[in-house]
C-alpha cells in the first residue's frame, strides 16, 4: 500500500478568533482533497479547537498539540487524551521539540513515550516528533539522537499501534529559523529512521509508517522535499498560519 502524503499544520501558541477565522477562510478556498492522495491535519491550540472545527473545511482534520500523560484527575491545567477523544479531535502532536527542550517544559524521552502510548491506547492518532539539536548534528549525533527518541516510543507500542502513528522528523536547528534541511539531509535521516523501524519494529511497519519533515517548510521548498522517496509529508509551523499552506498541501503532486 503506498503511503498517503500527510501535511500537518502546527499553529503552536498562536492565533485569535479573528486571525483563525481569516486564515480558515483562505484555506477553505483551496481545492478539495477528499479524493486526493493527501491527508491534511491542523494542530490548533486547545482553547480554539471547537471554533476551528466549526469553521474549517470538512476534508481537513483537527489535532491538538499536547496531552496529559495518563488518565485525567487532579492535574490542574492539564487536558487528558480521553477528553481530546471525547471532544471529537482525532489527532494529537506529541514530543514536539519545543516541549522537549524549552527549559519551562523539558519533557523527557520517557515522558513523551508514555504520552504517545497512552494517547494511542485511548483512540487518538499521534504525530510523534523527533529531531536533533544543532550541537548534536555538529557532533555527529543526529542518528543516535533520533534513534534514542524513537526507541523510547517504540518500547511502549505494540506493532498494531503504529498504524495510528506518523513520525515527524524535525531537526531543531531548522525550526522557525528559515534554515531548512536540504532535501538530501532530510532524505538521509528519513531513510535512517525507516531502516531503524524496519529492524526494531517490523519491515511492514517501516514500509507503511509516514515520516514527515518539519522545519522551515515553505511553499518554495516543499515540492523538492516532497520529491524525496522517504519524505511522506510535512509538519509545518509558521507557514501553516499563512495562505501558502495550501501550496504546501499541493506538494503531494510531486510525490
Ligand atoms: O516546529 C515546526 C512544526 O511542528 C516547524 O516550525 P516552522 O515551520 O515554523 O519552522
Amino acid at each position: 500500500m503506498p503511503r498517503k502524503f500527510f501535511v500537518g499544520g502546527n499553529w503552536k501558541c498562536n492565533g485569535t478568533r479573528e486571525s483563525i477565522s481569516k486564515i480558515i477562510e483562505e484555506f477553505n478556498k483551496g481545492p478539495s482533497v477528499a479524493d486526493a492522495d493527501v491527508e491534511v491535519v491542523i494542530g490548533c491550540p486547545f482553547v480554539y479547537a471547537d471554533y476551528t472545527r466549526e469553521k474549517l473545511r470538512q476534508d481537513w482534520a483537527l489535532s491538538v498539540q499536547n496531552c496529559w500523560i495518563g488518565k485525567g484527575g487532579a492535574f490542574t491545567g492539564e487536558i487528558s487524551a480521553e477528553m481530546i477523544k471525547d471532544a471529537g479531535i482525532p489527532w494529537v502532536i506529541l514530543g514536539h521539540s519545543e516541549r522537549r527542550h524549552l527549559p519551562e517544559l523539558k519533557e523527557s524521552d520517557e515522558t513523551v513515550a508514555i504520552k504517545v502510548a497512552y494517547a494511542l491506547a485511548n483512540g487518538l492518532k499521534v504525530m510523534a516528533c523527533i529531531g536533533e539539536l544543532l550541537e548534536e548534528r555538529e557532533g555527529g549525533q543526529t542518528q543516535a539522537v533520533n534513534e534514542r527518541q524513537l526507541k523510547a516510543i517504540a518500547a511502549k507500542l505494540k506493532e498494531e499501534d503504529w498504524k495510528n502513528v506518523v513520525i515527524a522528523y524535525e531537526p531543531v536547528w531548522a525550526i522557525g529559523t528559515g534554515k531548512v534541511a536540504t532535501p538530501e539531509q532530510a532524505q538521509e535521516v528519513h531513510e535512517q529512521v525507516r531502516a531503524w523501524v524496519a529492524s526494531n519494529v517490523s519491515p511492514s511497519v517501516a514500509a507503511e509508517v509516514r515520516i514527515l519533515y518539519g522545519g522551515s517548510v515553505t511553499a518554495k521548498n516543499s515540492a523538492e522535499l516532497a520529491g524525496k522517496p522517504d519524505v511522506d509529508g510535512f509538519l509545518v509551523g509558521g507557514a501553516s498560519l499563512k495562505p501558502e499552506f495550501l501550496d504546501i498541501v499541493a506538494a503531494y503532486k510531486h510525490k
